[in-house]
């Protein structure tokens, strides 16, 4: 039998139809949210991906600046960006996209932009945050999943997940989320000995490395849940993820595709995000709703 399609194209398009409406409500007390992306340099895909986070916002209602630098923008010049955001009233979302050029320490950057509008949740202090349980911005991904294995109402108490990919933006904010929600989590990558081997024994495999079709069907146990964040290219130059969909699907339970499956809810999140963000905006404004 064929696994159930995780549609996170559909789920995305319902979240942002409800968001839509308290973006409207949020407008009508006088507040606007408001989104800021940072872009440095002109990675092709990175400019694809700053399009499609601006065109969702404006979709919403939500009020959308992107600031492209170019590529030899100094350190210097990026920090006085970010701190110029930080004290913009207009602005309720600060998002540097990643990679950074070289020359730039990612790390440097994100410790400047103002944890209260940290959308991607990558600020140490909001690391922090999640790795104790707290309130806090959950990076874009990580709760895209969580959000999307609720909506299918698939439950992570007790369930051992295989996580695939140890990076600051994706694999290790899914491991403490999915840590919260009570799952048993495995940790796997470039180092792993005999990845099958923990692969097999995920009943929530996630994998998050970019290299195309590396997840085959013998390292998937039956009936398992498969969430794919891959999206690289194959020989052929076509869109893929890190699954082999085709053979993987006839035996998981459920399984995202790419395009349109963990894609779209990662740029769900990000408008979920900044809306939080606004709506603290409101209640420090003496709205008490
Ligand atoms: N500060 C920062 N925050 C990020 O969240 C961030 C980042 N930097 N840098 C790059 C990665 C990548 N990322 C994606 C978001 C959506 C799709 C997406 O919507 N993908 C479509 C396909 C896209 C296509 O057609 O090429 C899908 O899977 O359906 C992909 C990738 C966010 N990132």
């Amino acid at each position: 039998m064929s696994a159930h399609i995780l549609s996170g194209k559909e789920v995305a398009g319902r979240l942002q139809q409800e968001m839509k409406l308290q973006v409207e409500e949020l407008k009508r007390k006088g507040i606007i949210p408001g989104l800021a992306v940072i872009i440095a340099g002109n990675n092709p895909a990175s400019r694809l991906y700053v399009k499609k986070k601006s065109e969702a916002s404006q979709k919403l209602g939500i009020y959308s600046r992107v600031i492209e630098l170019p590529d030899d923008t100094s350190k210097e010049q990026l920090i006085s960006v970010v701190d110029m955001l930080n004290e913009d009233d207009a602005i309720d979302g600060i998002l540097v996209q990643l990679p950074l050029p070289q020359h730039i320490d990612e790390r440097e950057i994100i410790q400047c932009i103002s944890p209260d509008k940290d959308v991607d949740g990558f600020h140490p202090l909001n690391i922090g945050r999640l790795s104790t349980g707290q309130d806090t911005f959950i990076p874009c991904t990580p709760l895209g999943i969580l959000k999307l294995l609720q909506e299918y109402h698939i439950t992570m108490e007790g369930k051992h997940v295989v996580i695939v990919g140890r990076s600051n933006i994706v694999g290790k904010p899914a491991g403490q989320l999915l840590l919260n929600e009570h799952a048993t989590v495995t940790y796997c990558h470039s180092k792993t000995r005999q990845l099958a081997h923990y692969t097999k024994q995920a009943d929530i495999l996630i994998s998050a490395v970019g290299q195309s079709r590396l997840i085959k069907a013998n390292m998937v146990k039956e009936n398992a849940v498969v969430i794919d964040v891959g999206n690289s290219f194959d020989e052929s130059g076509k869109l893929s993820g890190d699954v082999d969909f085709e053979r993987v699907k006839e035996i998981a339970s459920f399984i995202t595709p790419v395009p349109n499956g963990v894609g779209p809810m990662t740029i769900s999140m990000l408008l979920y995000n900044t809306l939080k963000a606004a709506k603290k905006r409101a209640h420090a404004k003496g709205d008490s709703s």
